[in-house]
């Protein structure tokens, strides 16, 4: 197909880095493009005035002044979950906190009640409509973390539903082991026994039938201590699963100094930091991942991305997609939210949802952005006036086609 009138096109790379600090603010595009694809591919792209149309034997589609981004890769999800806690949302407006509600038994264990009493069909029921409507809203490439199961059979339902959505879905999924996502309350008094159930009963079979592609805990004051993280880590590093760390959300947890000690791919959160992360996120390899969908909803403190960019750290912009702390998988608000709240430019913002949430989830030699070889996961827009206007003109929907693998969903 030879899609002809782009407007801009966004995110053109011939070759891709995962970016750092400064470098995130360069978004290159081309004005006034072509795009040809070949089957699910990218195989070229150039300017509408080097393009000889009389030649051209192909399907054409007309973009008619379209803006052409690469889909969004969300690199941070808990889709998979039965059911809603609304409830929660009203007690937190009437002043209940977060770690208020968790300690009463609410919070992660309520959704674990739940996962309990669902089957996994109707699980997969549900997480599939949350992938739907977050597709058409430009999401190509996802990660999803178990994490309400909290027992032997709840993670590996989980899991084998994120399984079963791999299997189906068009979009590039990734899977993270989350079972240290709370204690279980039979386990309240008994961490370690809830560790060895996850270390001697829950990895053998997550790694024997290949159910996750990476480890992740809740680091956390009145979650996983630093020495249990690392206890996990360890056991994890032996079946071949690489960390995504929970990290610093409500306390200085030690989670980023722990996930950057065991070379996690990103430390996830980040709302509560000081020069200490910072410096030790800015000398590593590992991505610093915000979720301010989850700070916004929680109303707490936004990570201090301007100063994270400014010690030349690689950030990546994640959903947190679940029905606790963000009930919401929309990229283009977070987009907008990370703009308005995080003083992030478009441009920095794009590339954190874009090519460093590849990164974020290995996916960068497939997805996000528009680089020869690549997959055409795009987002068309309605028209808009510049690329600015679309987290200007936040809350309003200005996507108009997804196309993944070469296809309009
Ligand atoms: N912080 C820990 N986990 C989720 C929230 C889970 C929940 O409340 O259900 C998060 O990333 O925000
Ligand atoms: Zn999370």
């Amino acid at each position: 197909m030879l899609i002809i009138n782009i407007k801009q096109l966004i995110g053109v790379r011939e070759k891709t880095h995962l970016l750092r600090g400064a470098e995130m603010a360069d978004l290159p595009l081309l004005e006034n493009a072509f795009l040809k694809i070949e089957g699910e591919e990218i195989v070229n792209y150039g300017l509408m005035q080097a393009l000889d149309l009389s030649n051209e034997t192909d399907e054409i589609y007309d973009a008619k002044g379209a803006f052409v981004l690469p889909t969004w890769c969300d690199s941070h999800t808990h889709i998979v979950y039965a059911g809603s806690r609304e409830n929660e949302f009203i007690d937190k407006i009437k002043g209940v906190s977060y770690a208020e509600i968790a300690k009463k038994g609410g919070g992660i264990l309520n959704s674990a009640t739940r996962i309990a009493e669902t089957s996994e069909s109707e699980l997969l029921e549900q997480a599939w409509q949350r992938l739907e409507a977050i597709k058409n809203l430009g999401t190509g490439a996802i990660e999803i973390k178990s994490g309400y199961g909290l027992s032997v059979s709840g993670e590996l339902k989980m899991l084998r539903v994120i399984q079963q959505i791999k299997e189906k879905s068009p979009l590039l999924i990734k899977s993270t082991f989350l079972a240290a996502h709370t204690y279980p309350q039979s386990f309240k008094e008994n961490h370690q026994g809830y560790i060895r159930q996850i270390i001697d009963e829950m990895l053998p079979i997550v790694a024997s039938e290949k159910l996750a592609d990476y480890i992740d805990v809740f680091c956390e004051e009145g979650f996983f201590s630093v020495a249990e993280t690392e206890q996990i880590l360890e056991a994890g590093y032996k079946y071949g699963l690489k960390p995504k760390i929970h990290a610093n959300q409500l306390n200085l947890s030690g989670g980023v100094q722990v996930g950057v000690k065991h070379q996690a791919i990103t430390v996830d959160h980040l709302e509560t930091i000081s020069q200490t992360e910072i410096d030790c996120l800015a000398n590593s390899k590992t991505i610093g991942t915000l979720l301010p969908s989850a700070a916004f909803f929680l109303r707490m403190q936004y990570p201090p991305a301007r100063q994270m960019l400014g010690a030349n750290i690689a950030l990546a912009l994640a959903s947190d997609f679940n029905p606790g702390s963000s009930p919401s998988g929309n990229i283009p608000f977070l987009i907008a939210l990370s703009c308005i709240q995080m003083k992030m430019l478009p441009e920095e913002a794009i590339n954190a949802a874009t090519i460093n949430g590849a990164y974020a989830m290995e996916v960068a030699e497939q997805v996000g952005s528009v680089t020869k070889g690549k997959l055409a996961n795009l987002i068309f827009t309605k028209p808009i006036s510049s690329l600015a206007y679309l987290p200007y003109s936040f809350g309003e929907n200005l996507i108009d086609k997804v196309m993944i693998k070469g296809r309009f969903q």
